[in-house]
C-alpha cells in the first residue's frame, strides 16, 4: 500500500451485482435501468416499464448468464478492474482505488476510504473505463461521481480524465494487445460495440442537425462529435485497422447487446452472426473496444452465445479477442491519462 500523498486516482467502472443471486441481480438492475440516462423516459414511465415489466422479466435470466462467468473472486468486471488497479499502483506509486457507477463500491464509499487512508488527500483524478462517450456509459459515471463530490463537500478537487478514443496511445495499447491474435488465418475481424438506442445518439447530437441527418455523418466534420458514441467508436477502429495493416473490405464494425423494442445503433452484432457465415465469413475474429475489461456481454454474450450462433448457423472457428484488461501496454496509457491530470505534472 501507498503510505503517504495528496494525489489519488479513481477508476470508475459499470459495476455488478454483489452476486449471482437473483435477489442481487434484481437490485442491480432497478439501481442501473433506473438511471435516466440509461433509460430517459419520464419517471412515472421509467418506474412502471424497469420495476413492473422488465426487472421482472429479465431478473432470472440475467443471473444465470452471470454465474456462467462468475469467478471464484466474484464478478469478471471488478475484479479485472481491480486487477488494473494493482498494476497501476505498482507503475505510479500512488494510491489507486476503484468505484463503481452500480452497485458496490459505491463512489461515497470509495471517497470515504480515501480519506480515511489519506487525510492530506489533494486531488483525485476520476478516470472512467470508457473509451467513448455516451450519455449511458461515460456521462452518467462522471455526473454521478461529481454529484456525490459535491454533496459532501470534499476537500479535495476533482479532475476528470476524458474519453481517449482517438488517443495515439489508446490505440496503440488496443492495437497491441489484439495483434497476437493476427497471426491466425481469419475471414473477417468484427469490431463489436455496445450498443446504443439510435435515439440517444440523435439526443446527444449538440447541433441538432448532424447525427443521422448529414450523408455519413460521422465522417463529416462536426462539433457533434464530442459527444457523439457512433462517431467515436468509428474513429477508434479505423486508426486499429489502420495501425494493424488490415484491409478496410476485411473489416466491419456492429453493436450488440440490444435491449428493448426501440431502434438501436445498427447493424446488430446479432444479426450478423446469423448472416455472416451464408456470405463467406467461415473464420471470425472478434474484438469488443467498448470494454476495457471484460465482463458479462464479452464472456457470455459474445464468447459463449455469440460463438453458439456463429457456428450453428455455418461459422468454421470464432475467435473472441480479450479486452485490454491489464494487458502492459495498457497500464501505461491509463497512467499518462492519469497523469495528464495530475497538478504535479502540469
Ligand atoms: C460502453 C459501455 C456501455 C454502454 C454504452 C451501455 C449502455 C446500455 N446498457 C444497457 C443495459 C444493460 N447493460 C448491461 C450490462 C453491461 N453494460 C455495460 C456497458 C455499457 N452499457 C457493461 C460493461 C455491462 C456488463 C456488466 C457486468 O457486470 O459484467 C445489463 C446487465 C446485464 C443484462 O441483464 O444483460 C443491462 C440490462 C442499456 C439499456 C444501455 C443503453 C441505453
Ligand atoms: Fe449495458
Ligand atoms: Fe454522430
Amino acid at each position: 500500500m501507498v503510505a503517504k500523498s495528496d494525489t489519488a486516482i479513481m477508476l470508475m467502472n459499470l459495476g455488478s451485482p454483489d452476486s449471482t443471486a437473483v435477489p442481487d441481480v434484481k437490485k442491480y438492475l432497478l439501481e442501473f435501468l433506473m438511471d435516466k440516462r440509461v433509460i430517459d423516459y419520464p419517471w412515472l414511465l421509467r418506474k412502471i416499464l424497469v420495476g413492473g415489466i422488465i426487472v421482472p422479466n429479465r431478473a432470472a435470466n440475467s443471473a444465470e448468464a452471470y454465474s456462467k462467468v462468475w469467478r471464484a473472486d466474484g464478478s469478471p468486471l471488478i475484479a479485472l478492474t481491480k486487477q488494473l488497479q494493482t498494476a497501476l499502483q505498482h507503475d505510479l506509486e500512488i494510491p489507486v482505488e476503484i468505484t463503481m457507477r452500480y452497485g458496490n463500491p459505491s463512489p461515497q464509499a470509495t471517497y470515504e476510504k480515501l480519506m480515511k487512508e489519506h487525510p492530506n488527500l489533494k486531488e483525485v483524478i476520476l478516470m472512467p473505463l470508457y473509451p467513448h462517450y455516451a450519455m449511458s456509459s461515460y456521462e452518467t459515471a462522471v455526473e454521478y461521481a461529481k454529484e456525490v463530490y459535491k454533496k459532501k463537500n470534499y476537500p479535495f478537487t476533482l479532475k476528470v480524465v476524458e474519453p481517449f478514443y482517438d488517443r495515439p496511445e489508446y490505440i496503440e495499447a488496443l492495437s497491441e494487445s489484439m495483434r497476437p491474435y493476427l497471426d491466425q488465418d481469419f475471414d473477417h475481424l468484427l469490431f463489436s460495440y455496445h450498443g446504443l438506442p439510435e435515439r440517444h445518439i440523435r439526443k446527444g447530437d449538440v447541433t441538432g442537425s448532424h447525427c443521422y441527418k448529414v450523408n455519413d455523418c460521422c465522417h463529416v466534420a462536426s462539433a457533434a462529435h464530442k459527444q457523439c458514441y457512433r462517431h467515436q467508436v468509428t474513429i477508434t477502429s479505423e486508426l486499429v485497422a489502420e495501425r494493424l495493416g488490415i484491409p478496410r473490405n476485411k473489416w466491419s464494425i456492429s453493436y450488440q447487446s440490444r435491449l428493448g423494442r426501440e431502434e438501436w445503433v445498427k447493424p446488430y452484432t446479432a444479426g450478423l452472426f446469423e448472416t455472416l457465415p451464408k456470405q463467406g465469413v467461415k473464420k471470425l475474429l472478434i474484438v469488443c473496444p467498448a470494454f476495457v475489461s471484460d465482463c458479462l456481454e464479452t464472456l457470455e454474450e459474445i464468447a459463449m452465445e455469440g460463438k453458439h450462433s456463429f457456428i450453428s448457423n455455418g461459422g468454421d472457428s470464432f475467435t473472441m479477442i480479450p479486452c485490454m484488461n491489464t494487458h502492459p501496454t495498457w497500464v501505461k496509457t491509463v497512467a499518462l491519462l492519469c497523469k495528464e491530470e495530475m497538478a504535479q505534472y502540469a
